[in-house]
């Protein structure tokens, strides 16, 4: 793909190995259960579903849905660059530290019609200080169908007070209580409802 060097990992940067804690080979669950990628709770959102592979690397799917248009019957450019910022971010997510992603880059290889499914496979291929450099590519309609789209990433590492100082409406547990993580999805990364609850599962 085309990319910058913001997204390529410095020479000899260290891949880190998989936490002990993180998941291998189950179902991730929802990180949050109204968030517009993964959430259950998200009327119009991707739903994006995902395994862990080996703690370092995620496997994803996403069906284009009438809601996820930009052409007639085409997803939304954007929409995809969230579905592969949202599996990206499933990897740091199995780093057990709270990161955001402060660069994306895509390349857009193949139109992606309504209901096609998106067979997504991200990894993390370095860490430097609070900097984690991850790709992905998705590829359409089955684990080996063509590739339709490649994205390269930087995801900052940020302090849990980042989401408390930002975040609007997520402080009080106000019910946005996840409805997968952990507990009911065969031992996936864990779901959060509130910035306090992110605090817990970094520094439990
Ligand atoms: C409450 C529930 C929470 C649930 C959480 C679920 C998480 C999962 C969600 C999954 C959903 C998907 C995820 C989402 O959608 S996350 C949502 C979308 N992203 C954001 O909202 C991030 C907004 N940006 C920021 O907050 C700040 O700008 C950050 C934190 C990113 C950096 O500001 P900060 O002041 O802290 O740090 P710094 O400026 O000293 O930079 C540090 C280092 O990084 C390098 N750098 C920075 N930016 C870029 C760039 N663009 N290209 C290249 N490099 C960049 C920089 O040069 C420096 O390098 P070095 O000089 O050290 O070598």
């Amino acid at each position: 793909m085309n990319r910058s060097n913001l997204t390529v990992p410095p020479e000899g940067a260290p891949v880190p190995a998989p936490h002990p804690d993180a998941p291998v080979g189950v179902p991730l669950g929802p990180h949050y259960a109204r968030c517009f990628g993964c959430g259950p709770d998200h009327p119009t959102g991707l739903h994006l579903e995902a395994v862990s592979e080996d703690g370092l690397g995620v496997s994803a799917t996403f069906t284009v849905g009438d809601v996820h248009q930009g052409a007639p019957g085409l997803a939304h450019g954007g929409v995809l660059a969230t579905a592969m910022d949202e599996a990206l971010g499933m990897v740091v997510w199995l780093l057990r530290k709270p990161y955001v992603t402060g660069r994306l880059e895509t390349d857009y290889v193949l139109p992606v019609p309504v209901g096609a499914t998106l067979y997504i496979r991200t990894r993390c291929t370095g860490v430097v200080g609070r900097k984690a450099y991850l790709e992905a590519e998705a590829r359409m309609d089955a684990v080996d169908g063509p590739v339709a789209v490649r994205a390269a990433a930087l995801f900052v590492e940020v302090p849990v007070a980042h989401f408390e100082r930002h975040g609007a409406g997520t402080s009080g547990g106000d019910g946005a209580a996840t409805s997968g993580g952990a507990g009911t999805s065969g031992g996936g990364a864990g779901g959060v409802a509130s910035a306090a609850d992110l605090g817990r599962r970094v520094n439990p």
